[in-house]
């Protein structure tokens, strides 16, 4: 059968969808839906509304070559979006990211607010016109007037160069600084002159970024985390409340043993439920808990604390009885319904998928949200909250068709605990036809295979005729706090021991060839794919990508070295480095990395790559020919984004692949120009 995973090109084209916002009367649904530019070399963005009755048909919104994103209903109904699309008004303008109004009763957007230093996204209030734009200004800057000058200045001058004082520099792919992100209320929305900025956290330095915020229902306060310094490299994230109209700040939460981020807040405005995730330390796992915060002073309450899933809110029933979160669970990430006086769980949707971006009609009755899982990617839903009935809404495109066949399965780790995997098998996998497998190995570590992805799609290496194996191992979320704390600082033990046994009972199926099975894995991944080629012989290929190699060397040059110095001691690091393997390898290695990617720095790529030409059981020869590869991108960073990229990243592991576990010769991508 002929589906678009048979073909990259088709694969890259498919629309993806992300983001969920529903207006204020719950009668309008807007998702934002990626597709290709007409050159294929990049995706472009376009919100779309989705009719939450399920009759109509969805409909595209906005339509520009710089797209649009991080939608957000006013009150009053207006959509509001960000977007580095022209300013009609002005020819020779800049593009940069601005905010743009779409009126509710139609009509074309227009340029609500455009600054120097851009904007970066938007968050209102759900029961007034209160509108906070989050944007970047930098550190020294005075005011607006004084910030677009440094920023002109800057840019004239070709400078680039940034002075730190303090930790972290960069984050995922971001230089960071000179510029500070901040939070601007903005006033008089529905002048003709524009909206006035209000600097509401003057005093955030650089604590601002990446941090979660919410308003009060009707917009007079703004709960945020604020990231804090600390010393030797550190830092903390504290809940903060902040006053709209008199900017007085009060710290709600801050100790060090915890972190804190907002979730919303009841409907009545008494309560702010809250998310606190633990501080990790050599002993302690992490661990996220759902707390319930009086704003009128008092101690905050545990939620479910009988429950061990970690949730993640996403609103209130309207009668404040309730939050309605979701938490990965067993190879999902149900909805459920937390009662606030009992802290009874009730789980809602009942199949096994991934549910986010969950949105609450008014009446409480109903809830929107988006849903993947391995059989089709995000798609807008209409959940019933009593029933858990769950219909697909109409939506802007059709699920694709798959290759193959999912199944659930489970095996027992080492200590006796379960092991659960989703297994891809490819159409016509039988005793009397066994196919290849492929183990596939989860980022994170702290994750689950539970969602649809586009960066590991198992439905392409379905339609080359290969079984996917997806474990959840130790470490994995959704299986409840043990099966995290047994994996806790001793990566190559637990973790790879139930990757073994969940490999055991794969191979020892009929419809799999036990002599033409391979391990992939990508970051945390790629650190047990490189762990698994240091301690076995079993696999006829491996693929490592974007991969932790030497411990010592990753610890202080990720862009997050406090994160992982907390779990791993130096001994620790040094018992679980892959390094220390090399000489054991006899396994060709696929090794693939960004030159961009800061999250785990190119370096581990490099030392990898000369490690394993100049260490492994398969050197190079005098031409410097060995089986391995190295695939490498200098303009990607922790993940392949660009289309064309994407396209490259299959082609070569697939002929590698080919090569190494089949035996058979497949042609590299012409365009690496080989
Ligand atoms: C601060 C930090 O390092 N957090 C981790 C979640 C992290 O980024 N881990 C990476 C090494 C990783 O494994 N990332 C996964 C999620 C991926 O697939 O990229």
């Amino acid at each position: 059968m002929t589906t678009p995973f048979s073909s990259l090109d088709d694969f890259v084209a498919l629309p993806r969808l992300s983001g969920l916002v529903l207006n204020r009367e719950g009668t309008r649904l807007v998702t934002s839906v990626a597709t290709l530019n007409p050159k294929k070399t990049a995706y472009q963005s376009a919100l779309w509304e989705v009719d939450p009755t399920g009759s109509r048909p969805a409909h595209r919104l906005t339509r520009s070559s710089a797209g649009e994103s991080g939608a957000a209903f006013l009150a009053s109904g207006d959509l509001l979006f960000t977007s580095s699309r022209p300013d009609p008004d002005d020819d020779g303008g800049e593009k940069r990211p601005a905010l743009w109004r779409l009126p509710a009763e139609g009509g074309e957007a227009s340029l609500l607010l455009t600054r120097e230093g851009g904007v970066s996204g938007v968050l209102t209030a759900d029961a007034a016109d209160v509108v906070m734009a989050t944007a970047d200004s930098l550190a020294g800057s005075a005011n607006e007037e004084d910030d677009a000058e440094r920023h002109k200045a800057r840019k004239e001058a070709g400078v680039a160069a940034i002075l730190h004082s303090g930790y972290p520099v960069r984050y995922w792919d971001a230089d960071l600084g000179p510029d500070e992100p901040r939070y601007f209320g903005l006033t008089d929305l529905h002048t003709d002159d524009g909206p006035t900025l209000d600097d509401l956290i003057p005093s955030a330095r650089s604590g601002l970024r990446d941090a979660h915020a919410v308003f009060s229902p009707d917009g007079s306060a703004l709960f945020t985390s604020l990231t804090v310094p600390e010393e030797r490299g550190s830092q903390r994230t504290v809940l903060v409340r902040v006053d709209v109209a008199t900017k007085e700040q009060t710290v709600l939460l801050d100790d060090r043993e915890n972190d804190y981020s907002p979730g919303p807040v009841s409907p009545d405005g008494r309560y702010l439920a809250v998310t606190r995730d633990r501080r990790t330390t050599a002993e302690l796992a992490p661990q996220t808990s759902l707390l319930l915060l009086p704003l009128d002073g008092g101690e905050p309450t545990h939620l479910a604390a009988d429950w061990d899933r970690w949730p993640s809110p996403a609103g209130w029933l309207p009668d404040g009885s309730a939050i309605v979160a979701t938490a990965d669970d067993d190879g999902g990430a149900p909805v459920v319904v937390i009662d606030i006086t009992t802290g009874a769980v009730r789980r809602v949707t009942q199949d096994a998928a991934a549910y986010s971006e969950v949105q609450l009609s008014p009446d409480g009755t109903t809830a929107f949200a988006l849903r993947s899982s391995y059989l089709f990617p995000a798609e807008v839903v209409r959940i019933d909250l009593s029933t858990g009935a769950t219909e697909r809404l109409r939506n802007p495109s059709e699920r694709p068709e798959l290759p193959g066949s999912l199944e659930r399965v489970e095996s027992v780790g080492e200590d006796g605990h379960p092991v659960k995997s989703w297994l891809v098998l490819p159409e016509g996998a039988s005793a009397d036809a066994p196919v290849p497998a492929l183990l596939w190995i989860h980022g994170g570590p702290i994750g689950s295979w539970n969602a649809w992805t586009w960066r590991w799609s198992p439905w392409i290496m379905a339609a080359r005729g290969y079984a996917v194996l997806l474990p959840d191992p130790a470490l994995s979320t959704g299986y409840g706090q043990r099966m995290v704390d047994r994996g806790w600082g001793s990566w190559g033990s637990a973790a790879y021991t139930d990757l073994m046994a969940a490999t055991d009972d794969l191979v020892a199926r009929d419809d799999i060839d036990q002599t033409r099975v391979a391990a992939m894995g990508g970051s945390f991944g790629g650190y047990m794919a490189n762990w698994v080629a240091g301690h076995t012989d079993r696999f006829a290929a491996i693929v490592t990508h974007a991969s932790l190699w030497a411990l010592d060397q990753f610890g202080g040059t990720t862009d997050a070295a406090y994160y992982w110095a907390r779990e791993m001691t130096p001994e620790a690091m040094r018992e679980n480095s892959p390094h220390s393997h090399v000489e054991n390898i006899r396994t060709p290695m696929l090794v693939i990395h960004g030159d961009k990617d800061y999250r785990v720095p190119i370096g581990e790529g490099l030392r990898l790559w000369y490690d394993l030409l100049s260490a492994s059981q398969l050197p190079a020869d005098d031409d410097g020919h060995t089986p391995h590869r190295f695939l490498y991108f200098p303009d990607e960073n922790h993940w392949i984004l660009k289309p064309q990229h994407a396209r490259i990243w299959y082609g070569v592991v697939e002929a590698f692949l080919a090569a190494n576990v089949l035996g058979e010769e497949r042609e590299l991508p012409p365009e690496l120009g080989l």
